[in-house]
């Protein structure tokens, strides 16, 4: 038995795949109206339509009536996963929290895995974080995660509990390269978006790409991450598939910038907010983030594309 608290895309999607593998799964929602038309429809029609909920896929609205040590994975969007942990601190404390979202907190600078420890000290934290499309998942196409846990044995156990026949999970207890991983590839997304949204082409994407990993690089490693978390799954992996699908909300946000079009506001585009506290932590760091100092100033509407683009071509040339 497990549960997942946030009916949103990507929590929906795990719970039908975690379902697949026979056990129980409790998907909360925090809106009970919301909650009803799931139970109704078997399927979420507002967060991804077109997928049936299974039989063993139940829909709660009580975080309190979990059972006490089992795992949750929380998937609520980044900037709203501190209101969700203050909110049900009593019902989460005392068991392995799984942080599902991917980005740094605006107002902290904080990662997930932070967050939770802060917040509820008696919960293991861990984060799921890789290259996966909620809609690929649900529609049980292969896909690898990784799941970062600092406490060596609860990350095996999670390992186990989460592996599903369609969803390999890998395992590291590097929490901050996972972490950091899966925040700044979104920021990179957004400007990959916006280079092929204004036509740039293919080649400046795959520059940006790389430019952007070293970003995330530098960052990383001096906040302690290993390299080989980089270049896996949940950084190197997850940058690649972002950076280069139309399915990624980040990467058409960043398409709407570059064209000059407006974007629907309720999408979730986790990139926006965590552009901007990667971008303050990179400068109490003095590190050297120039694309994602680019696109916050896009965000803001103080450089255009065009002047970014310049302003990254006329950098002091260097060593690769
Ligand atoms: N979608 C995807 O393909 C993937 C998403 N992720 C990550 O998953 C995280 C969630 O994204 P996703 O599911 O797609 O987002 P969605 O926009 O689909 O859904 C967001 C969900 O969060 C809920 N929510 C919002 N605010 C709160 C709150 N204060 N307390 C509790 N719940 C809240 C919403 O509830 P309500 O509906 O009631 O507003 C909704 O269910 C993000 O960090 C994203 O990066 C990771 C990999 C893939
Ligand atoms: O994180 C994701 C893919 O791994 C989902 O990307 P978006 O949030 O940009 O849709």
């Amino acid at each position: 038995m497990i549960a997942v608290a946030g009916s949103g895309a990507f929590g929906t999607a795990l719970a039908i795949s975690l379902a697949a593998t026979g056990q129980g799964v409790q998907l909360w929602a925090r809106d009970p109206a919301h909650a009803d038309e799931m139970r109704q429809a078997r399927e979420n029609t507002r967060r991804l339509p077109g997928v049936e909920l299974p039989d063993n896929l139940q829909i709660i609205t009580e975080l309190e009536t979990i059972a006490a040590e089992m795992p949750v994975l929380l998937a609520a969007p980044m900037q709203r996963l501190r209101d969700m942990l203050v909110l049900h601190k009593l019902a989460l404390g005392g068991r392995p929290l799984v942080a599902c979202c991917k980005g740094v907190e605006l107002s902290t600078g904080l990662g997930p895995t932070g967050i939770i420890e802060e917040l509820i000290p008696s919960a293991k934290p861990a984060i799921l974080t890789g290259p996966s499309f909620a809609t690929d998942i649900a529609h049980g196409l292969p896909t690898a995660l990784t799941l970062a846990c600092r406490d060596r044995d609860a990350g095996r156990a999670l390992q186990q509990a989460l592996t599903t026949p369609n969803l390999r999970i890998y395992r590291t207890t590097d929490t901050v390269g996972a972490e950091l991983g899966g925040a700044v590839k979104n920021v990179i997304a957004i400007a990959s978006g916006a280079v092929m949204g204004a036509g740039l082409g293919e080649s400046a994407r795959a520059a940006l790409m790389t430019r952007g990993f070293a970003e995330m690089q530098r960052m990383a490693l001096e906040l302690g991450a290993r390299p080989d978390t980089l270049a896996g799954l949940s950084g190197f992996g997850d940058l690649a598939l972002t950076c280069t699908s139309e399915q990624s909300r980040n990467y058409r946000y960043g398409q709407s910038l570059g064209r000059g079009e407006s974007f629907d506001a309720d999408i979730t585009v986790e990139g926006a907010a965590t552009s901007r506290a990667v971008l303050d932590q990179a400068r109490e760091m003095k590190i050297d983030m120039p694309i994602t100092e680019a696109v916050v100033a896009m965000l803001d509407g103080t450089l255009q594309l065009r002047q970014a683009m310049e302003m990254l071509l006329s950098r002091p040339l260097k060593e690769e």
